[in-house]
């Protein structure tokens, strides 16, 4: 009784001082983290982390778990760096008139994410594609969009419609086409345990909707089917 006491006390110190020095987000595209104290921030997770130690029944005082906080605190400042990314921004970086206007492509772009339900690692690949209209992007940037909005709490969903909704934004291309197949954590190592699932999401726009020959040729070329 005394222990469970001591370890909600402890939580609800945690809570409070969780937010100080770190910028919460109030949206998706919320950039205020790139002004937070980093230090701060290290700090405040990893009292959050030797926390969940302790409630693990763990030491968090004996040698192999020392730096265990620390070490967690700057990995899920690494795996959630998205948040202080903006998509739309870098995507203007390498924004080109070009007269080029069939399908443009990048397939198997592998991804890692997490889901915001239970912080658990989903992954896969991301193909998307997209019809020009006066004006082509760099093909990194493509990438790179997949991992700003991946390297945040996701839902595959979600995730696969602001890759779509970047793109559409930025460059008003005469179409885009998402689709993300996925593996989640969730659902393998732990609550279902379904070891072999794949999630496949996709998310479209202008000719990839109006037009069923242009959504066959997208689905074509990710499988490679002729
Ligand atoms: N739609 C969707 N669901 C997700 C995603 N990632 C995780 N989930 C699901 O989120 C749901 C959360 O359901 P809850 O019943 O609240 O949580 P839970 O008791 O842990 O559920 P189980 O995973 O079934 O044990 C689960 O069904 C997960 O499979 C995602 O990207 N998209």
């Amino acid at each position: 009784m005394k222990h469970e006491k001591t370890l909600s006390d402890t939580l609800a110190n945690n809570r409070r001082s969780s937010y100080s020095g770190v910028s919460m987000c109030e949206d998706d595209d919320c950039l205020d983290a790139m002004t937070d104290n980093e230090p701060q921030i290290i700090e405040t997770l990893s009292s959050a982390v030797t926390t969940i130690l302790g409630g693990l029944g763990e030491n968090p005082e004996r040698e192999g778990l020392l730096k265990t906080p620390e070490r967690v605190a700057k990995s899920l400042r690494f795996l959630t760096k998205g948040y202080r990314e903006n998509p739309e921004e870098l995507l203007k970086k390498a924004v080109f008139k070009e007269s080029y206007d069939e399908m443009v492509l990048v397939k198997d772009i592998e991804l890692f994410s997490m889901c915001e339900h239970h912080m658990l690692p989903f992954f896969g690949k991301a193909h998307v594609a997209y019809i020009p209209d006066g004006k082509i992007v760099g093909l990194s940037k493509i990438a790179r969009v997949v991992e700003v909005y991946a390297r945040r709490l996701q839902v595959q969903e979600r995730l696969t419609q602001q890759i779509r909704d970047a793109i559409q934004d930025v460059l008003n291309p005469k179409g885009v086409g998402v689709i993300i197949e996925a593996k989640h954590m969730c659902m393998v190592m732990r609550g279902v345990e379904k070891q072999n699932s794949v999630t496949t999401t996709s998310a479209m726009s202008g000719e990839f909707i109006s037009s069923p020959s242009t959504r066959s040729e997208f689905l074509r070329l990710i499988h490679n089917r002729s």
